[in-house]
């Protein structure tokens, strides 16, 4: 492919989710936390599949759940695949084809959700909604293996850079092949991953374009202990990538740690934090540390949109009533 063309389809890719950003006011609204929310229907998902036990057991809580997260004003909704997985559900005596049947229906139900809604609302006269976009959720290997390891980036001595990519293939390829409108990879937390991402968006040419974020545990380096100087290294060369930042770190963290990308990157920055509570990867439960209510949420989040962030939402323990706050600060309609 000439270096044109591919300078063009970059451009192509960068301008669909700026204009959408623009369209936005200059700030697009993430959903909030899925599994904390599907948790709060009342979805039991203390397994290894997590909340993708619910596009077994209970795939109409997941749509309640995106319609909820559309009500509250998010622009963009993430399906619900974050730990949804060939070998995890091939594990629980699926079929490959069923698994992959699994897979396209986390895209299905956001995207039905999302029509559905606009439906509705396009309807309406002066609305303030606008027509959302499905990003397909892509967990890091550490949430596959259910240890709590996308929180500490060690993955151990066997993980090679080969077996992340084959780890990710498969699972990429269905989800494209759905159809979401973006791509969106979460919790990743060392270098490594993010190097077997880029290559692996370069190898199957994925035309959809992808954000990638990085869990962080102290606030200045990826979980690893890498620095973001090196990480960004890697996503800064990837033109299949139109954001980076962060998801499910702590508030508190998020402030400078965009000031910091805007030094590193001149990606579109994402963010969308969890409620400051920790993850405990053997009880698996959340433990009550620095917790960020609504009204606080809020007030950072218009704070992190002025110091650059672009796309902005909420991760695990966050719910609804914290995007309705964060979608009427960053949209001033209240
Ligand atoms: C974002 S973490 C809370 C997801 C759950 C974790 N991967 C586990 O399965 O324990
Ligand atoms: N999209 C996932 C991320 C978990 S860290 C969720 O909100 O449940
Ligand atoms: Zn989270």
């Amino acid at each position: 492919m000439g270096v044109l063309f591919e300078a063009k389809e970059e451009q192509k890719r960068a301008g669909l989710l700026e204009d959408f950003i623009q369209k936005a006011g200059g700030c697009a609204v993430i959903d909030g936390g899925f599994a904390t929310q599907l948790e709060i229907h009342g979805a039991s998902i203390n397994d290894p599949l997590w909340s993708a036990l619910c596009l077994i057991n209970s795939p109409h809580l997941i749509s309640k759940v995106h319609l909820e997260y559309l009500e509250a004003g998010a622009d963009i909704i993430v399906t619900s695949s974050y730990q949804a997985t060939l070998p995890g559900f091939m594990s629980r005596g699926f079929s490959l084809e069923q698994g992959e049947e699994l897979l396209e229906k986390s895209v299905k139900l956001a995207t039905e959700a999302r029509d559905l809604f606009w439906e509705t609302v396009e309807k309406i006269r002066d609305h303030s909604y606008n027509r959302a976009l499905v990003a397909a959720s892509i967990g890091s290997y550490g949430a596959y293996l259910a240890d709590g390891s996308e929180y500490s980036g060690c993955y151990g001595a066997d993980v090679d850079l080969n077996k992340l990519k084959d780890f990710h293939r498969r699972r990429l390829q269905v989800l494209v092949e759905a159809g979401p409108d973006l791509l969106a990879f979460e919790t990743i937390p060392n270098k490594l991953e993010a190097q077997a991402v880029a290559e692996l968006l370069e190898e199957e040419n994925i035309e959809i374009p992808s954000w990638i974020c990085f869990s962080s545990v102290d606030g200045v380096n990826a979980p690893s202990g890498e620095s973001f100087t090196e990480c960004l290294e890697v996503i800064n060369k990837s033109k299949k990538i139109v954001a980076v930042g962060i998801n499910c770190a702590p508030p508190q963290f998020v402030h400078n740690l965009i000031q910091k990308f805007n030094e590193l990157t001149e990606k579109v920055i994402v963010v969308y934090p969890n409620s400051g509570e920790t993850w405990d990867g053997v009880a698996k439960r959340w433990l009550p540390s620095k917790c960020f209510n609504d009204e606080k949420f809020k007030v950072l989040a218009k704070r992190w949109h002025d110091s650059g962030a672009k796309l902005i939402g909420g991760c695990c323990r966050t719910t609804p009533s914290t995007i309705r706050g964060v979608s009427k600060v960053l949209k001033k309609t209240n």
